[in-house]
């Protein structure tokens, strides 16, 4: 069966870039196939475009925007919101692309789609907000104020493993601020990013607005990057490739929002009952089979209640089922690809050889060549990979700690600082935490952290902004201040 039999409107599986409200080939016939990573097997093709149509998209923008910018913010608000209800009208066939492509199971990819639309509906609101403000003059007969207006054209490169939502919390802000957008997706999930757009066109956004390159990451990344028109980048990725984007806009002064890796820690109190707490940790590690900037990277546990956490994490696991994400039993999917999988085994291997305790994991069970089952190390310790690196799988490492200065310690020993999980009822520990933690966000007695009112992003190296919430839309928007001078006074004088 072919993705496109697959799905009740066809027409949402596109196999072309999307430049000016065109479905355009690559002008230099340049290829790439997109696989199931379930499967191995091939779903389609994307052009990889050459320099001068991804040029052809700025341009195209450029124009675009003179329009889009003069629209009234309740006008761009009525077409995202029709946008949003397309998501949600196709949200099966949405659903079903994501699962081909991206792997994760079929419920997984209904709530990103859910979750995805709801940053269109969240921004398509915020877009009426954008107030500037007032401010008392201290020049005899003026006024002072200051006004928002977008900051132009926005390139948005973005990650696989949220195909569709990490494009509309960014596409959503841009577009509701009055700005166009140049989406990139990984190539390993471009057919959200182009459903996306056959969405968008249906839902009225002009041509130009929303645009889709695809090609050779790096090669379309630098003319993003060195184009002097695009005003704003905004990435959602590795830490790694955000470095690279950072030093290429420097000499084009971008404006830029980067959403780059995590190391989470999830903290476990000695008050907690472990069994909830253990629980708890494994939805944190394991959702999107581990794929997640927000997974438990390392959970620490109190010596107290560690080795019956231990018990509980593992007979909760135990009852994970791998496989196939079409399959309605399934809860992990398969890794992105054969490298991710490597990078795995490679972590699990020298965490063992350096002295973890494996305690499950037995790759022989492994459904397929993408699929990894998931570990569960003890004894883990600041020297292993598994420590200091984001696994970006579902490998669980788990180290006991005696107390609050350790494990603030621990915790905060990574030079990533996205998001924590801290478990204690415990207000003074909970206080404390909270503040001492060196992370973009906290969440306490809850994995469920995310969603449109909240601002999500990191520190460290983890980031630069935040997305979503109510500060969300400022990543698209200048500050233009204004002196209203030689007025005269009430008086009249
Ligand atoms: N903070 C967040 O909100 C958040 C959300 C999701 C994912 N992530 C992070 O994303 C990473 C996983 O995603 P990934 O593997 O797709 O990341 P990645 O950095 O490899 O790729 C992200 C994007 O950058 C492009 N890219 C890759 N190499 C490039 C290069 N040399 N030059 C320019 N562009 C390049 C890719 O094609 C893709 O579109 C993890 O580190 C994860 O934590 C962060
Ligand atoms: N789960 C995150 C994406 C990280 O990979 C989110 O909600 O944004």
């Amino acid at each position: 069966m072919t993705l496109s039999t697959r799905l009740s409107d066809p027409r949402l599986f596109r196999q072309y870039a999307y430049i000016n409200g065109k479905w355009t080939h690559g002008s230099g016939g340049r290829e790439e196939a997109v696989y199931d990573p379930a499967t191995g097997e091939a779903l389609g093709h994307i052009p990889l475009l050459e320099a001068e149509q991804i040029t052809a998209a700025v341009d195209a923008a450029e124009v675009a925007f003179v329009q889009w910018r003069a629209l009234r913010a309740d006008e761009r608000c009525e077409r995202l919101l029709a946008w949003h209800d397309l998501l949600q009208e196709h949200r099966e066939d949405l659903a079903i692309i994501m699962t081909l492509e991206q792997g994760k199971p079929l419920p997984d990819a209904r709530g990103e789609v859910e979750y995805g639309a709801s940053f269109i509906r969240w921004f398509a609101e915020e877009g009426k907000r954008t107030y500037g403000e007032t401010i008392p003059s201290h020049i005899p007969n003026a006024a002072l104020g200051t006004l928002k207006e977008p900051v132009g054209i926005a390139a948005l490169i973005t990650p696989w493993n949220f195909p569709l939502a990490m494009i509309t919390r960014k596409a959503a802000a841009a577009l509701a601020a009055g700005c166009p957008v140049i989406v990139k997706p990984a190539n390993e999930t471009p057919f959200s990013a182009l459903a996306l757009a056959e969405l968008a066109e249906r839902a009225g956004i002009p041509d130009g607005i929303f645009n889709v390159v695809l090609g050779d990451a790096p090669e379309v990344s630098k003319v993003l990057c060195d184009e002097p028109r695009i005003k704003a980048l905004s990435f959602t990725g590795s830490t790694r490739v955000g470095r690279i984007l950072m030093e290429q806009s420097a000499h084009t002064i971008k404006r830029l929002a980067l959403e780059l890796g995590g190391n989470a820690p999830f903290i476990v109190g000695p008050d907690v009952d472990p069994k909830e707490a253990a629980f708890a940790a494994v939805s944190a590690k394991f959702q999107t089979a581990g794929q997640d900037c927000l997974a438990a990277n390392r959970i620490l546990v109190h010596e107290s209640i560690h080795d019956e956490f231990v018990e509980h994490f593992a007979q909760r696991m135990s009852a994970l089922t791998v496989g196939n994400g079409l399959d309605s039993e399934v809860d992990l999917g398969p890794l992105i690809h054969a490298q991710a999988v490597e990078k795995a085994s490679a972590i699990v291997d020298d965490a063992v050889s350096r002295g973890a305790k494996l305690v499950m994991g037995d790759q022989s069970q492994a459904p397929g060549p993408n699929f990894f089952m998931p570990v569960l190390l003890t004894n883990v310790t600041p020297q292993m990979k598994v420590w200091k690196e984001e696994n970006f799988a579902p490998v669980a490492g788990i180290t006991a700690y005696a107390n609050d200065d350790e494990v603030i310690e621990l915790a905060n020993d990574t030079e990533y600082g996205l998001a924590a999980y801290v478990y204690t009822h415990d207000i003074r520990r909970i206080w404390r935490l909270l503040r001492a933690l060196e992370y973009g966000m906290v969440s306490v007695n809850s994995v469920k952290m995310t969603g449109p009112p909240v601002p999500f992003g990191g520190v460290k190296q983890s980031g630069l902004g935040r997305e979503g919430g109510a500060t969300g839309i400022d990543e698209y928007l200048e500050t233009k201040y204004y002196c209203l001078g030689a007025l005269g006074s009430v008086s009249g004088s």
